[in-house]
């Protein structure tokens, strides 16, 4: 059983429901199963059905073809849901299991989703261990679990209250994107590259998530959050652990692929804001409906993250992101170093081995070859291989792959309450009295000049 609170809000509309059909069609459903959808607005199961099927409209895949065997397992409680009211919950979740284990069948998982505004996080997790719903349950709990160390704490500390960590799923979807989970393989399944994995080879590694788009329909709550908060401390910090782990003991045990994942992430230095950090406001952005005029919000941060493992010393993994940006696109850039030998002071453009995890994803290597024709001249290009050519492959969203993943009960690519603590410990310094003052940059730019500092003795790899 999953019950999806925020059931019809921007995020369950967009990502979970077309999620969750997908999952449905990938025939990744328990074979039995119910969808109770949760939200304040009271109307019946049909007209939920009717929201569900709309969102579905909307989505990239459009309304599936197994749309008749899904619906009739849709339910709705509408209502209130916290400490001290229920609502209509406990009876339709009593309902779903009677129906479920109908014959004798087994007791059903349940998976509660908190895909509702993070202030209603602590009264959801207490309502459900008030009225008896936590035991043996999953729960799924949106971004942002804390926007700082202490509210992190906090609000970890009100949900094991109620939850064992095990039960506790906190979501980040980069993770589950098929470009971040192709590098476990790229790397430990390929000589080519897991050789070259460490310092030795590499110089720098680039985490760089550019968007051009704008932030006004999501003005207040770019206002109270901003870039870094929003990416540097969730996602990126995680693809960068992924990129940073050491080999796991066994890559099919959930359990050691996260200690893995995890322990990279403690090893981040705290990042120095007035050395590493470069932030951004994009022109105009005050001018918004909903900002302040005065408004000193982040809407771009490059950092210089510094990795303190043997593997990783003196290798800068550099982070940017931004709105507004010249382009939209997501991409890791390991930047190999010079070659020794008789073109060692011939060649200018170094090596690369890109992992682009937009969309599907995408590999592409940057090599130096011999330019065909007469004379001994050098071209750099790029090698390709898009994810979704690879024979037999059919790629997963984000979102369905990481609700599969708490469906089988496998938290390899969730964050524990440890990581989070780690990735909130080492961006903790940008909360501070040393927060740079951010600098202002075109619309349509690749941000501030001033970040390319960070990036020498190379460049930003995408628009440098
Ligand atoms: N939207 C996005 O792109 C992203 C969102 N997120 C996260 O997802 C979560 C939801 O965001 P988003 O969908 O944008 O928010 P919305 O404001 O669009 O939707 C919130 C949903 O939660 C419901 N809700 C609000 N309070 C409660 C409550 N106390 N109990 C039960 N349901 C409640 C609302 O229902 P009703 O109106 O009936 O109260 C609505 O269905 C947030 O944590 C956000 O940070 C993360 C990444 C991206
Ligand atoms: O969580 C967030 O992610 C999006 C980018 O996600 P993607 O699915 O487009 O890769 C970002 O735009 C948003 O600001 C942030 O809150």
């Amino acid at each position: 059983m999953i019950v999806l609170f925020g059931a019809t809000g921007d995020l369950a509309g967009r990502m979970v429901l077309p999620a969750l059909a997908e999952v449905h069609g990938r025939g990744l459903m328990p074979e039995r199963w119910r969808l109770i959808g949760c939200a304040t607005e009271e109307f019946d199961d049909d007209h939920f059905r009717e929201v569900v099927r709309s969102s579905l409209e909307r989505s990239e895949k459009g309304v599936p073809s197994d749309w008749a065997s899904f619906s009739p397992s849709v339910r709705y409680a509408g209502g209130a849901f916290d400490e001290k009211d229920a609502g209509e919950l406990p009876g339709l979740l009593e309902r779903a299991r009677a129906e479920l284990t109908e014959g004798g069948r087994g007791e059903p998982l349940v998976l509660f989703f908190l895909a509702v505004p993070p202030r209603a996080f602590k009264s959801i997790a207490r309502g459900l261990g008030a009225h008896g719903l936590a035991d043996g349950a999953r729960v799924v709990f949106e971004k942002p679990y804390g926007t700082s160390l202490e509210s992190f704490e906090d609000l970890d500390s009100a949900v094991k209250e109620v939850l064992d960590e095990e039960q506790v799923f906190r979501i980040d979807h980069f993770l589950g994107k098929e470009g971040v989970q192709t590098i476990y393989v790229m790397r430990f399944a390929n000589q080519l590259f897991g050789s070259e994995w460490s310092r030795a080879s590499i110089e720098q590694v680039q985490i760089d998530v550019p968007e051009d788009l704008d932030v006004a329909n999501r003005a207040s709550f770019y206002e109270a959050t901003g870039a870094a908060l929003d990416m540097i401390v969730t996602h990126l910090f995680q693809v960068a652990g992924q990129v940073a782990m050491e080999p796991p003991a066994d890559l099919r045990d959930p359990t050691s692929v996260l200690a893995a994942r995890e322990a990279a992430l403690r090893a981040f230095r705290p990042l120095d804001p007035t050395e590493d950090v470069v932030l951004g406001q994009f022109e105009g952005y005050t001018d918004i409906d909903g900002v302040a005029p005065d408004s000193t919000q982040d809407t771009y941060v490059a950092a210089r993250l510094w990795v303190d493992t043997e593997r990783w010393r003196g290798v800068p993994f550099l982070l940017r992101t931004g709105k507004r940006m010249a382009r939209r696109t997501q991409r890791i850039t390991l930047v190999l170093k010079p070659p020794y030998g008789p073109l060692a002071n011939e060649l200018t453009d170094p090596n690369t081995i890109e992992i682009c995890f937009a969309g599907d994803g995408e590999i592409q290597l940057g090599i130096t070859v011999k330019t065909p024709g007469p004379d001994l001249t050098y071209s750099s290009g790029k090698a390709v291989l898009e994810l979704d050519d690879v024979p037999g492959g059919e790629p997963i969203s984000p979102y369905a792959s990481l609700i599969h993943d708490a469906l089988i009960g496998d938290r390899s690519l969730f964050t524990t309450a440890e990581g989070l603590r780690a990735a909130f410990t080492a961006f903790a310094p940008l909360q501070g009295p040393d927060r740079p003052t951010p600098l202002p940059y075109a619309p349509g730019s690749w941000g501030p000049k001033e970040a390319d500092r960070l990036a020498v003795p190379h460049r930003w790899m995408l628009g440098g």
